[in-house]
């Protein structure tokens, strides 16, 4: 073949594939196991060498959780799937409908389907040059957003003509987010019918080793927190969720928190999760049902769980605004 054969080349075209953790295919123990397979063998997730963690994962935790857990999962299960990948799915819809024709927008899960190779692969075969990978995690972390972006370059590994690529920042700062996240909750508060004495702030744990290993996690939940009272006017309350395994975890926990409230009169209290970006187990059933729980029987009197940014709006048109200025030289702004 000559280079006069060559077939014309098509325009390129501006690809954003968002990426989140990722969640079982069915609330039952078989994909739960799978799932948590595949999670948990990740080394970004557990740091612990493999020779000590393979016998702990395959002869104790996936011989026992998975069945725990989609017991869990059965409790917060939509028609549409598990509330993380059905969220996700709109945010994608609702950004697409936002970029219009010039930027393909697509979605992937790091763990299970849809699979981030996968998805970027099929952005490239579709035309898509180049392409931002948007982990939609705002707090830095290296078992969330370093764990994606690794297997994004690993697929490029693989290619011959690659996209060029960009990877989306921490966003944990960002007055758009914060913004965002202000008016989520502003509008939650309103519509309840107590006044809560306090606001907790929960953030996912992680072992406590990863901060003096110089993960910036721990310091990014504390900013995004910070900032986020400020712009309500009142102070919130950190804490740190999903406690996993037997090493010491980021303190305060939550579950500790909520229990511990009531006692020091503080019996009416609302928590939201800034760091999650879509509702999800973690929130639905390990806040909202099991946390309500813990603190009602604690002697708490009024509890309310305050939605993710989600497929909202102000979320959409925060994600809108994050995603246009790194794709800045690539596509224009409509
Ligand atoms: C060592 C274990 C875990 C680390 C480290 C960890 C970090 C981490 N996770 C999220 C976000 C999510 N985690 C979710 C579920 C989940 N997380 C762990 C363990 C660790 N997470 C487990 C075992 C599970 C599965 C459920 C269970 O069995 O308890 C989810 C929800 C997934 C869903 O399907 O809804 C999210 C989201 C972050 C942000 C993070 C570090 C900052
Ligand atoms: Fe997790
Ligand atoms: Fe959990």
């Amino acid at each position: 073949m000559t280079p006069a054969d060559h077939p014309a080349i098509p325009p390129a075209k501006v690809g954003v594939l968002l990426v989140n953790l990722g969640t079982p295919d069915a609330p039952d123990a078989a994909a739960v196991r799978r799932y948590l397979a595949e999670f948990l063998s990740d080394p970004r997730v557990v740091e612990i060498p493999r020779l000590v963690w393979k016998p702990i994962l395959h002869g104790i935790i996936l011989r026992t959780r998975p069945a725990k857990s989609a017991h869990a999962y059965h409790q917060v299960w939509r028609e549409d799937g598990s509330p993380l990948a059905a969220i996700t799915r709109e945010q994608a819809a609702a950004l697409q409908g936002a970029f219009g024709p010039d930027v393909v927008i697509d979605y992937a899960m790091r763990y299970g389907r849809p699979a981030l190779g996968e998805r970027l692969r099929a952005l490239k075969d579709g035309g898509c040059e180049r392409i931002l990978v948007a982990p939609l995690y705002p707090q830095y972390c290296a078992a969330t957003t370093a764990t994606a972006n690794d297997v994004a370059f690993a697929e490029l590994a693989r290619m011959r003509w690659q996209p060029a690529l960009r990877t989306l920042p921490p966003y944990f700062d960002d007055p758009a987010y914060i913004a965002a996240l202000a008016t989520s909750v502003e509008a939650s508060l309103a519509a309840l019918d107590f006044a809560p004495q306090a606001v907790l702030a929960s953030f996912h744990g992680m072992p406590e080793r990863t901060l003096q290993l110089g993960d910036p996690y721990h310091c990014h939940c504390q900013k995004t927190a910070r900032l986020l009272g400020e712009a309500l006017g009142r102070e919130l309350t950190v804490t740190f969720q999903s406690r996993f395994g037997r090493a010491k975890w980021l303190e305060p926990a939550t579950d500790t928190v909520l229990a511990g409230l009531p006692a020091k009169g503080i019996t009416r209290i609302a928590i939201v999760a800034p760091g999650f970006s879509a509702d999800c187990l973690e929130t639905l059933e390990e806040l909202a049902i099991r946390g309500r729980d813990a603190f009602i029987a604690a002697g708490g009197t009024h509890f309310a769980y305050l939605p993710c940014l989600n497929a909202s709006d102000a979320g959409i048109a925060m994600l809108r605004k994050i995603l246009w200025r790194e794709l800045a030289g690539w596509a224009d702004a409509p």
